[in-house]
């Protein structure tokens, strides 16, 4: 009956535990799905059949609805309630030694002492909460690939955005794909290939332009961030908040 919802008996941030705090997404599962196993089985199988393959050269993706309206309003609500966001020097980045202001708000949770650091910050994972605990799991059972950290992106509104980069970092798995599940706002991304860019660009690439939707799920393949950039612009237009959660597979001293 409960297996679409999180089985950790875990405390949140303020002591209390799932019973006490009847978490939106169960309560709202028990509603909506009475037929348990049946129904999630269901669900997995009509899952399977819409993951749409995103190619170009040098670029494989897969992007398919993971989750339901109703389950990802419940997530959002959730991680709301969840996440807390970095403060301070971690909300600063250096890019050619000038130090600029992340435009979003950025937290991260992983397994216990693992570290990413990127554009000179270095941020320590927290725990994973319940919610991102039980939205790593949903993305394991549809990808078949494990995960120890999520890095997690919120933007305000359409003026908070993500300028290009690769998330090409040392100490991420080569052979785990970055995994993007995206709820809130829908948010243009847009992929760039490295030798399509600025003024004395080699080559003639066109971008790759898509719309995350509430609840998608886009998985980045390798070799992906080797050879395309990627940035959620700025969209004046959009009003609403947007959550973005990339887990990844950090490789600490070399192990797995
Ligand atoms: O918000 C997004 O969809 C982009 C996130 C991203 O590229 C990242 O976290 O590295
Ligand atoms: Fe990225």
């Amino acid at each position: 009956m409960d297996t679409f919802v999180s089985q950790t008996r875990k405390r949140y941030i303020d002591g209390t535990t799932d019973e006490q705090r009847e978490p939106v997404w169960k309560k709202c599962k028990e509603e909506e799905c009475n037929q348990g196993i049946v129904k999630e089985d269901a669900y997995l199988t009509e899952f399977s059949k819409s993951w749409q393959k995103i190619e170009a050269e040098g670029l494989d993706c897969d992007y398919a609805l993971l989750f339901p309206k109703e389950e990802a309003d419940c997530l959002y609500t959730q991680l709301e309630e969840e996440v807390v966001y970095l403060t301070g020097d971690k909300t600063k980045i250096q890019v050619f030694g000038k130090v600029y202001n992340v435009p979003r708000k950025q937290a991260t949770c992983g397994d216990a002492g693992l570290t990413y650091t990127y554009s000179g910050v270095s941020l320590q994972a927290s725990p994973w909460t319940p919610t991102l605990e039980y939205i790593r799991d949903a993305v394991t059972k549809a990808t078949g690939q494990t995960f120890n950290f999520v890095l997690i992106n919120r933007y305000k509104d359409g003026h908070d955005h993500m300028g290009e980069h690769r998330d090409d970092e040392r100490e991420l798995d080569p052979l785990c794909s970055i995994a993007s599940v995206s709820l809130g706002a829908v948010r243009d991304f847009v992929f760039r290939h490295r030798e399509s860019r600025g003024k004395q660009c080699r080559r003639q690439i066109n971008p790759v332009k898509l719309e995350l939707a509430h609840g998608s799920l886009l998985l980045m393949n390798s070799p992906t961030n080797t050879h395309w950039c990627h940035s959620l612009p700025a969209r004046k237009r959009v009003l609403t908040p947007r959550i973005n959660l990339t887990f990844r597979r950090i490789l600490q001293d070399g192990k797995k």
